[in-house]
């Protein structure tokens, strides 16, 4: 039996995963690592972290295994989007990494609308000038930090750091680079002009291939800490939302998916680059070679529920430290007390700014409508349905975008929550299926891997052969349709209210 590892360098930890080559997870293994605030709106990482993960999730899945490490064919890479890695001419991390959710660079991304104009910067890039994104992260750097940006001799992202640490080869692949900005999601190359106009040098960019071919090699010493083969093959991989979605099959038109992580996430593979004018959802190349996709994101989705446990449930975390109970599957039994509509508590999910609809990185947070009434449950509730009406923001511009959608698949931490699948179906009136493998990034890139390896003609192939649908199916209640309409119009009238105050 042949076998493919798949790595996922999430925000709260790395998720490793191994699979036989019929798509059967062997084992997996988890670590979890902090993220740093220095500010408000500010979000950091220390790319060490990740690699520690990797070290031990890697030797972990080998050990337990048992599994022979020639017999792992191929590795594959996903993570974290548009988070900033910069290298110093000795291959040194400069400064922690500046991560996705980051919202420092609202100046940075003005100047880039300004230089390039914003209808070329979509023609060329797919999106408007967002503050997410790597290109201004890096233009903060220039204008903050000199010290910093005169050191630069590379510029990664975080999973094509662990790349580095395992074939010491610098490299990226089309899904996550177009998630920097300065690809050229047409040609699925560096944009010469883009660079150019911004003066960037292009040589502190990685080389970009194609997400399943062979970038690299595991090196000896990276053998040596990991336990795998050395020599054995490392591919392009994937951008994790990219990965979650060739795991989830969404390689074709018309199966579309939805993912509660720490952001949330609403995706549809395109056959060719299609936009939404004024940029509210993503347009990035796809990991299967020859297509795009398009995404709305939410930036504090399963983010929220974990603000929410930390903020206001000391009681309930304690108290799930002496029982075998999940944190999450008390708090989601909590909301399953309250009502839908959360007896008329409206949470807005923006912690951290938001992205779809309203690229608004300075809105903040709030909940509506509380009165003496209103008890813990509703407030639990009311988080579960605000990031659910935020999701349901990007659907509605997916489906004004014309793009069909027969099947929506399910997945992401938040995902695990029966209660959350039936509010998310109820708000959507879509019925909602989740896949066998519970494992989306990593089995994606893992697929990847196999294509690289050989093993599976094409990514389509390998979906059809691995990824099993309709494990778990979840269909709206009509009745509900009217009380979530009602919410849904409070949730959309609140932005333009709130948002200057
Ligand atoms: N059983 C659960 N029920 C509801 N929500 C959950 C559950 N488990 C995890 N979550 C949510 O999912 C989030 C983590 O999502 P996940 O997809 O695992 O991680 P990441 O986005 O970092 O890759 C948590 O912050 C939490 O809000
Ligand atoms: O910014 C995006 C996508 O554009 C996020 O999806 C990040 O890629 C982080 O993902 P998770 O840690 O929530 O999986």
């Amino acid at each position: 039996m042949r076998y493919l590892l798949g790595l996922d360098i999430g925000t709260s930890g790395t998720k490793t995963a191994l699979f036989d080559e019929n798509g059967n997870t062997i084992e997996t293994a988890t670590y979890g690592y902090d993220l740093f605030q220095p500010q408000i709106g500010w979000a950091e990482q220390n790319p060490e972290d990740w690699w520690q993960a990797c070290v031990i999730g890697i030797k972990t899945v080998i050990e337990k295994s048992g599994v022979q490490a020639s017999d792992i064919k191929g590795i594959g890479l996903s993570g974290q989007m548009h988070g900033l890695v910069l290298l110093d001419k000795n291959h040194e991390v400069i400064r922690n990494s500046i991560i996705w959710c980051d919202q420092r660079t609202e100046k940075e991304c003005d100047y880039i609308t300004e230089t390039i104009g914003k209808e070329r910067l979509i023609a060329i890039t797919g999106n408007p000038a967002l503050t997410g994104f790597t290109l201004s992260k890096l233009l903060w750097v220039r204008n903050n930090e000199p010290e910093n940006y005169k050191k630069i001799y590379k510029v990664l992202l975080p999973k094509d750091y662990i790349r580095y640490r395992l074939t010491n080869v610098f490299a990226t692949e089309v899904s996550d680079a177009s998630g920097m900005q300065m690809l050229d999601i047409n040609s699925r190359n560096w944009s010469d002009e883009l660079l150019k106009d911004l003066g960037i040098d292009k040589n502190i960019l990685a080389d970009v291939y194609e997400s399943v071919v062979v970038s690299g090699h595991v090196t000896k010493e990276a053998a040596e800490l990991t336990k795998l083969a050395v020599d054995t093959p490392v591919v392009g991989g994937a951008g994790d939302q990219a990965a979650g979605a060739i795991g989830n099959g969404i390689v074709n038109e018309g199966v579309i998916s939805t993912v509660i992580g720490t952001s949330g996430v609403v995706f549809a593979s395109t056959d060719t680059p299609k936009f939404d004018k004024d940029g509210r959802v993503h347009t990035l190349c796809h990991a299967v070679p020859g297509k795009w996709h398009i995404m709305g994101v939410t930036q504090g989705a399963g983010l929220s529920l974990n603000w929410f446990k930390r903020t206001f449930c000391a009681k309930e975390v304690e108290d799930c430290k002496t029982s075998d109970v999940n944190i999450y599957d008390l708090l989601t039994e909590k909301a399953a007390k309250s009502k839908p509509g959360s007896n008329g508590v409206v949470y807005l999910p923006y912690l951290m700014g938001e992205r779809t609809p309203h690229l608004d990185p300075n809105v903040k947070g709030a909940f509506l409508g509380v009165t003496l009434m209103n008890n813990h449950d509703d407030f639990v509730r009311s988080v579960l349905e605000g990031v659910s009406f935020s999701l349901k923001n990007c659907l509605d511009i997916i489906e004004d975008m014309k793009i069909k959608i027969d099947d929506i698949r399910i997945s992401g931490g938040g995902a695990e929550s029966e209660v959350w699948r039936q509010i998310l179906s109820d708000i959507f009136q879509y019925k909602l299926t989740t896949i066998k493998a519970s494992e989306g990034p990593a089995l994606g890139v893992a697929i990847l891997a196999g294509v690289g390896a050989g093993i599976y003609e094409s990514v389509e192939d390998a979906c059809n052969k691995i990824v099993k649908g309709g494990d778990n199916v979840v269909n709206p209640n009509p009745e509900l349709k009217e009380v979530y309409e009602k919410t849904y119009e409070v949730y959309n009238s609140a932005y333009p209210r709130i948002k200057d105050i």
